[in-house]
């Protein structure tokens, strides 16, 4: 059964109000800048939050109503149904393991706190432990677990459970570079084959893309775009977003001989007339390419560009630039050298017209 959210809650000045639904199966990551109520939703979602206004329902508690959604929150016709009783699981960046138990103990604790015996606890346990690999550390202490470990051990505590709803709020924030590929791989894995629904927070774009059927994205306490990942890497409809997925973005408007003028004033050469009038237009930095001096030669896209900041990542870098327009760039560790491109430094960045692309906004 799914969870169903319409409405909106305060706090402070801060108000959140959105639309949200996730389905069995289904995993909603929530993207969003510092602030934008990220950890807010989650806190409404688990019941540690109230709605203002609006209504909230998620699957029934018991075994009996499994099938039908039960109003968990709504403050017009005054329900509420505890957090305890949500059948939500939840977990944060800090593991929280209890130290003086041991991992199995620490797992087996959702299934005996619904009631189940020491026997079927620490079977259920087991069997959760298996599932994110960690079989062999059942009668380890917490302490002697490495962070993806005790990470990993988190989630199968979630899990034994057995939520409707799963809650992971930066569940591998926390972690170093390498730990964080391997436990982002069990994670996704394990998530595949759990039937409740499964809303996961993070400012990692790829815990996003690699996990997550749908993507939400925050801001300010809005939705500004969901979509699948296909979708919100192709087109993103919102700055933030184009940030995250490495696209420069702008608005533009196009008139009727195709000529597509950005917000700001530059004009850019497309191939393809756009089909709208209101459009985005997104460019790939590994398409535009930086000159010291004006080329010359085929007809493309040229601006005069002032560095603002430089990047390196491995063999290549991002390159901020602003002037007529802001664009990044991303250009070989080589041609940095051979440019000296430092904030200041002014270039030629010019971009093909069949490497830009419109849609309509
Ligand atoms: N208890 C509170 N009282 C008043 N304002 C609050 C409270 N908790 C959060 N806020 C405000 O609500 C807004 C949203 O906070 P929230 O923690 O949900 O954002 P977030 O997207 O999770 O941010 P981050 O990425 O930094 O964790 C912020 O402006 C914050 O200052």
């Amino acid at each position: 059964m799914s969870v169903h959210l319409d409405g909106s809650t305060r706090r402070g000045d801060f108000t959140l109000e959105l639309a949200l639904d996730v389905e069995p199966g289904e995993v909603v990551a929530v993207l969003g800048p510092n602030g934008s109520g990220k950890t807010t939703l989650v806190d409404v979602l688990a019941g540690l939050t109230g709605l203002t206004e609006g209504a909230l329902s998620g699957p029934g508690g018991g075994a009996g109503d499994a099938a039908g959604a039960v109003g968990w929150d709504a403050p017009a016709s005054r329900t509420w149904v505890a957090p305890q009783q949500r059948r939500v699981g939840l977990v944060l960046a800090d593991p929280l393991l209890f130290p003086h138990l041991s991992v199995r103990d620490n797992v087996a604790f959702g299934p005996r706190s619904r009631g189940a015996g020491r026997a079927t606890g620490r079977r259920t346990a087991d069997a959760e432990l298996a599932t994110v690999g960690l079989a062999d550390r059942a009668g380890a202490r917490p302490s002697t677990l490495s962070t993806g470990q005790a990470q990993r051990v988190a989630l199968a505590r979630a899990l034994a459970g057995e939520p409707r709803l799963l809650l992971l709020d930066e569940p591998l924030s926390a972690l170093d570079a390498e730990t964080r590929v391997t436990t982002r791989a069990t994670l996704a894995a394990r998530l595949r084959t759990f039937e409740g629904c499964t809303v996961l927070v993070t400012h990692d774009p790829l815990d996003a893309l690699t996990i997550a059927d749908r993507l939400v994205f925050l801001d300010a306490g809005r939705v500004v775009q969901v979509g699948t990942p296909h979708e919100v890497v192709s087109r993103p409809r919102n700055p933030y977003v184009a940030r995250v997925v490495g696209l420069n973005l702008w608005r533009a408007t196009a008139d009727a001989t195709g000529v597509v003028r950005l917000d700001g004033g530059a004009a850019v050469q497309v191939a393809e007339p756009p089909d709208a009038a209101d459009v985005w237009v997104t460019v790939r930095p590994s398409a535009v390419a930086l000159w010291p001096q004006e080329p010359h030669g085929s007809p493309r896209n040229g601006w005069r560009l002032t560095v603002v900041a430089v990047e390196l990542a491995g063999q290549s870098a991002r390159v901020s630039l602003t002037g007529r327009i802001d664009l990044v760039a991303e250009v070989t560790a080589a041609s940095v050298a051979e440019l000296s491109l430092h904030p200041g430094t002014e270039v030629w960045a010019t971009v093909k017209a069949t490497e830009v692309s419109t849609y309509a906004a």
